[in-house]
């Protein structure tokens, strides 16, 4: 059994990876930590896991996470950049649930993450975690940078298209919605159900730190620059984010787009094509690691839409985490992952 540790336990990507990991079956959690409920029993708080997880949270200080074989920081941003790399100096894989290592241009990432970088020579080595992509660098990686929530429905939504003549690759659109689990688990009013419930807003519409790191991995596919336009919006549910993708066409396809998305994904075992005509539902995902998503284009016009979605806890974080684990440790990338999503 491979050890494992979860740094920041009682957040949601924290129990999620817990829940995912208590029945994978090649490995042990050994350290989960938390500041504030060092001490409590894990099921406890999460009553979802009597029976499964037999653990206390323990301070990470006190945490034996050099013994682990791979530790997840299930932490906000900036906090994986300073205690990761005296993990990795002592032979640790790391994957890094937060932004910390996603962005390569240091500038870039500062700017929107309002802090300088504590372990930057780690950013150039740290792998992006998004499988699809990057699947045999992420089997020999030390550290991986786990792609973000909306990131990861947007980017698998358009990954064929990139690098194809037709495709206006300056006009992109992302219209993403997000349940409120995305902002974690801590409080804060605009996520009280008096105020989400009932409700619908677009945030961060001048600017989202997920922008530039959508485009860093679309502009490396396309060999080319980006233009996007990104733009959440907050919607009354717990789980699940459902992105709509407007390409503008500067010309007729040269392919079947259906086919071309169908063909892109064939061996993918996380990524669904759904046929003409479907429309996916954060229902169809919820629960598991799939990223389901359709390709329309309304009345013929120079317009495509697709539509993609994931569990933001899931594919959007614990569930990508735990396909990155399998392959950095040399597990089938399916185990602990082969679940069938939740419905109603
Ligand atoms: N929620 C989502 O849908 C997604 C989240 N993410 C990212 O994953 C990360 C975790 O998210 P989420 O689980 O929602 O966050 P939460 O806010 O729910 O949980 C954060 C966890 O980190 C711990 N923590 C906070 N500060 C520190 C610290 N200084 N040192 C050690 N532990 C700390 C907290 O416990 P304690 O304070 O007790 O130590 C808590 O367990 C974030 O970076 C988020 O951006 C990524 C994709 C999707
Ligand atoms: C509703 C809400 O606040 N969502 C968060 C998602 C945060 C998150 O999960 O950030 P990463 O995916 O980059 O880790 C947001 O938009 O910032």
């Amino acid at each position: 059994m491979k050890k494992i540790g979860i740094v920041g336990g009682t957040g949601y990507t924290g129990v999620e990876l817990m829940r995912l990991l208590a029945r994978h079956g090649g490995v042990e959690i050994t350290a989960i930590t938390s500041r504030g409920d060092a001490g409590s029993r894990v099921d406890a708080m999460y009553p979802n896991l009597r029976g499964a997880i037999d653990l206390c949270f323990t301070a990470p200080d006190e945490a034996n996470l050099a013994d682990c074989d791979l530790v997840f920081f299930a932490t906000p941003n900036g906090i994986a950049m300073q205690q990761a790399p005296e993990l990795l100096a002592q032979g640790v894989k790391v994957i890094d649930l937060a932004a910390d290592y996603r962005i390569k241009d240091l500038d870039v990432w500062s700017k929107w993450y309002g802090m300088s970088h504590a372990s930057p020579d780690w950013v150039e080595r740290a792998v992006y975690g998004l499988p699809e992509l990057y699947r045999d660098e992420i089997r020999d990686a030390e550290l991986v940078a786990n792609p973000g929530c909306h990131v990861t429905a947007t980017t698998l939504g358009l990954l064929p298209l990139m690098g194809q003549a037709w495709v206006d690759h300056d006009r992109l659109v992302a219209d993403s919605k997000s349940g409120t689990s995305g902002a974690g688990r801590k409080a804060e009013v605009p996520m009280l159900m008096a105020e989400a419930g009932e409700s619908f807003k677009a945030y961060s519409a001048n600017g989202h730190r997920h922008q530039p790191e959508i485009v860093q991995t679309l502009a490396a596919v396309a060999e080319r620059s980006i233009g996007l336009t990104f733009v959440p919006h907050l919607i009354p549910m717990v789980r699940g984010i459902e992105v709509s993708l407007y390409i503008p066409l500067v010309g007729e396809p040269t392919a079947d787009v259906q086919q071309l998305y169908e063909a892109y994904y064939d061996a993918e075992p996380f990524v669904d094509v759904m046929p003409p005509g479907s429309h996916p539902e954060t229902r169809s995902v919820r629960g598991n690691n799939l990223c389901r998503m359709a390709i329309f284009r309304p009345q013929g016009a120079a317009t495509l839409v697709i539509s993609s979605v994931i569990d933001n806890l899931v594919k959007g974080a614990a569930g990508q985490a735990v396909q990155n684990m399998n392959l950095m440790l040399g597990f089938p990338e399916q185990q602990g992952l082969d679940l069938v999503a939740l419905s109603p």
